[in-house]
């Protein structure tokens, strides 16, 4: 995918700066992609230094080689978000490097948009960190309902620019704005119908997963899901925790479903939900693993995934999945965005696993453990690649759970009551099944609305008192 580019963490982009109007260049023409995509990867912050390495990761992911790297650390300019003389430079590195796009770690807004583009070379593309993301979803989008939603976020990111487009139109200072011809109202009326249609659309498909779920824990499973930041290693714990393949036999095939749960160093690997039967001691578990949360992105595009983070909104517990390799600081900020992601609609209990351990030196684990304790309280140390640790999260899985109920039924030997004896092994953990004197006893455990449900079957029948 990203074509000879091996080294993912796009250190080679940083320098140190003099603290001013930082310039920081740096040219590597040796570094286009396969089919000869190549990126500038830029980015402005107010103060400090522009760090570019998950912007260069991102770009590497949609399929540019990053042939060239430029910051800048000064107050927003309102017409160019960058200072002016930092865009002649870009315009200048753009030449040199012959880029086809300028990636701009920034939110860009139209405005400034088409002022840079009218600065660079014909024909070279200003992509800002949401559009880039939303190009990456593009080609990995899959299933229908993946496509909409990509293009429910492509929608709601041309509004306002279509609103700017028309207003430009009716001020007639620029005539054919962005080389896209005619804008007015009708455009954006348009627009609004194309996102109302789709999101009806996903509304239905997001019932018919509800409906799913609920079947799925009527039938006795606990719902678990792994969330985290992309490329935090939810894919490859989902394996090793997995028994079998696949159980969305409903769903819409999905590449990603047909064998095992892609893993690679490379952000947003995963971008459907793929779910499977864990391997457990008693509960029956479903883990669904989904796709990677990052930062900065604007609320309507997290809402456009909406449906797709219910698997872990509406779980009965979100196992949290941080990469311990990195920094303390990295970890936290990382942390801080899945919090934020999951704080207003998840219900469910989270358990934070700590990934990668196999990366840490002695000692190291400790005193993550102790910097983190506040956003992590109690973190599960695994290694999803050497599977270190996982009979642990096993363990504190089934621990965090909600507890079960013991119960013990007797009922009389008839075809309806085998067939019930039949359905609590189905739903529940039978600790014993003993027939005597034309009746049958179980004894079994199992989550409090199966046991409640097995005690209504049986009160049918069974004459009254009889259990
Ligand atoms: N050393 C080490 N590498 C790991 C471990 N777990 C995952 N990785 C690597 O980390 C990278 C990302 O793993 P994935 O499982 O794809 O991560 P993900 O969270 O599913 O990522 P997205 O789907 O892109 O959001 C891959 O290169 C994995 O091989 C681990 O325990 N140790
Ligand atoms: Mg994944």
């Amino acid at each position: 995918m990203t074509g000879g580019n091996d080294g993912l963490d796009g250190t080679t982009d940083r320098t140190t700066t003099d603290g001013f109007d930082d310039a920081i260049e740096r040219v590597d023409p040796s570094d286009t992609d396969a089919d000869g995509r190549s990126a500038i990867v830029a980015k402005r912050v107010d103060s400090g230094t522009a760090d570019l390495t998950e912007i260069s990761q991102l770009t590497r992911a949609a399929g540019y080689g990053v042939v060239g790297s430029l910051t800048q650390t000064r107050t927003e300019d309102a017409a160019f978000m960058f200072g002016e003389g930092k865009v002649a430079e870009l315009r200048d590195l753009v030449r040199r490097t012959g880029a086809g796009a300028v990636i701009i770690d920034n939110d860009v807004g139209p405005y400034q948009t088409f002022n840079i583009g009218g600065e660079l070379p014909e024909g070279v593309e200003v992509i800002d960190r949401f559009t880039l993301i939303l190009e990456i979803f593009g080609q990995r989008a899959n299933t229908r309902k993946a496509q909409l939603q990509v293009e429910l976020a492509e929608l709601r990111y041309e509004l306002p620019r279509a609103e700017a487009k028309a207003s430009l139109a009716k001020r007639d200072e620029r005539p054919g704005f962005m080389g896209l011809g005619e804008y007015d109202e009708s455009v954006e009326r348009d627009i609004k119908r194309q996102i109302s249609e789709i999101r009806d659309e996903l509304e239905s498909i997001a019932d018919k997963e509800r409906a799913r779920r609920e079947q799925r824990r009527e039938s006795g499973f606990d719902l678990v899901a792994l969330a985290g930041y992309t490329n935090a290693g939810k894919s490859t714990l989902m394996r090793q925790l997995a028994a079998e393949l696949d159980v969305d036999e409903n769903e819409e095939r999905h590449p990603d479903l047909d064998s095992t749960a892609e893993s690679q160093d490379m952000l947003f690997t995963t971008l459907g939900t793929t779910t499977r039967r864990a391997a457990m001691e008693k509960r029956d578990v479903l883990l669904t693993d989904t796709v990677g949360f990052i930062a900065d992105l604007p609320h309507w595009l997290v809402e456009s995934f909406e449906s797709t983070l219910d698997s872990v909104y509406r779980a009965d517990l979100v196992l949290l999945v941080v990469d311990a390799s990195e920094s303390v600081e990295e970890m936290r900020e990382k942390l801080v965005t899945s919090h934020d992601t999951l704080y207003e609609r998840n219900e469910a209990p989270i358990v934070t696993v700590f990934n990668k351990v196999d990366r840490l030196e002695p000692g190291e684990l400790a005193d993550k453990r102790a910097a983190l304790s506040g956003l992590a309280p109690e973190p599960v140390a695994v290694s999803a690649r050497t599977g270190a640790g996982v009979a642990e999260l096993r363990d504190r899985v089934e621990g965090e759970l909600p507890d079960w109920e013991r119960e013990r039924l007797m009922v009389p030997v008839s075809d309806d009551a085998m067939s019930l004896v039949s359905w609590i092994h189905d739903h529940a953990h039978v600790d014993e099944e003993t027939y005597a004197d034309e009746h049958v006893t179980v004894a079994f455990e199992a989550k409090p609305s199966i046991v409640a449900r097995a005690r209504s079957k049986a009160a049918e029948l069974a004459p009254a008192g009889s259990t």
